[in-house]
């Protein structure tokens, strides 16, 4: 390979995606960790969901984060309103190839709903808290419920490529380094300093999702199992894959574990799952590379089966939320 000179940086520039906006730099990560002790204030973040709310005319009452190559599970959403992120104040914007970048307001059979066709990623240059600063924005429009998608490379040897995994529980890898969205000063507006996360993944949401998976006859393909988080963005190695196996996780991505805490933090109800897109590579004598391409063909192969999936999980989940309000 040729040594990098000074014209290299100028041309370097040619290989920022044209349409892309690449994120502002956050200039307090100054731990070196990407740890910002700075978020958004409680009347910032209500500056947003006001702007919103002047702009759509039905409140939400479940949030959907479509995972990456899932953006189409917002396209089931009738009476449709859309607005992209760049139109939004003080939002981030979506880096990622499978990550359109706009929030869908309107319904899902009858629900009000809205879904985030595009999520942000530490990896993307965001802080945790920014990563997740929809999700408290979801909490001020009246969100009761977060579904959060992910596409994810499966670890237990059980799982096939198309398998849709309900997240039982997660390992907060970042956390264990320090690095967590409610790091810094806590609102109590928002929620507890200490919050409990033994309950994260809602118990009898994952029973409704069993009992949905018959009704659809797609049991065969719905598992559950632990999911954990890495910063990304390169794929991981045989001996990290081998030591979070060992540790009991079932699946692995890059994302919602920090969404899932800021929503418990705040007290929304969570419901998460995984689609397996890729078996993870255990293996020196396996060849098999991850890659984003095979995630998001996998996305598009299981489209159909997730927006039926979701659907009737909003459907069911609303009537539970209508029971306890
Ligand atoms: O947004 P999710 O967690 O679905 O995206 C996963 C993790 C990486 O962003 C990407 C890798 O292909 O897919
Ligand atoms: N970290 C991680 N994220 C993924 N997203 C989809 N597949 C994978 C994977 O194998 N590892």
């Amino acid at each position: 390979m040729a040594p990098i000179n000074a014209n290299d940086i100028n041309d370097a520039k040619a290989f920022v995606p044209a349409k892309k906006v690449l994120p502002e730099v956050e200039t307090e990560a100054a731990n070196g960790n990407g740890n910002s002790s700075k978020g958004y204030s409680y009347e910032t973040l209500l500056e947003i969901a006001n702007f919103l709310l002047s702009r759509i005319s039905v409140k939400p009452h479940i949030g959907i984060i479509c995972g990456s190559g899932m953006g189409s599970l917002a396209e089931s959403i009738t009476e449709s309103e859309s607005i992209s992120y760049e139109d939004i104040p003080n939002f981030p914007v979506s880096t990622v190839e499978g990550h359109h970048g706009k929030l869908v307001f309107g319904k899902i059979s009858g629900v009000p709903v809205v879904a985030m066709q595009g999520r942000f990623h530490y990896y993307e240059g965001y802080p945790l808290w920014k990563c997740c600063l929809p999700v408290r924005v979801m909490k001020l429009l009246g969100v009761k419920t977060l579904i959060a998608t992910n596409a994810a490379g499966g670890l237990n040897p059980s799982y096939k490529i198309g398998d849709v995994m309900i997240v039982k529980d997660h390992i907060n890898m970042m956390g264990f380094a320090g690095n967590n969205p409610l790091h810094g000063p806590n609102d109590e507006r928002f929620g507890p300093r200490f919050p409990p996360m033994s309950k994260a993944y809602n118990y009898e949401y994952r029973n409704i999702a069993k009992e949905v998976a018959k009704e659809l006859n797609i049991d065969n393909i719905v598992k559950e199992g632990v999911y954990t988080c890495l910063g990304g963005p390169n794929f991981e190695t045989v001996a990290e894959l081998n030591m979070l196996k060992m540790v009991g996780v079932d699946a692995v991505g890059m994302s919602t574990v920090h969404e899932v805490i800021t929503a418990r933090h705040c007290d929304l109800n969570v419901f998460a799952l995984s689609l397996i897109t890729n078996e993870c590579v255990t293996s020196y004598e396996n060849n098999d590379e991850a890659n984003h391409e095979e995630v998001l063909d996998v996305g598009r192969m299981r489209q159909d089966i997730l927006r039926l999936f979701v659907n009737k999980l909003v459907e069911r989940f609303a009537l539970i939320e209508a029971k306890n309000p």
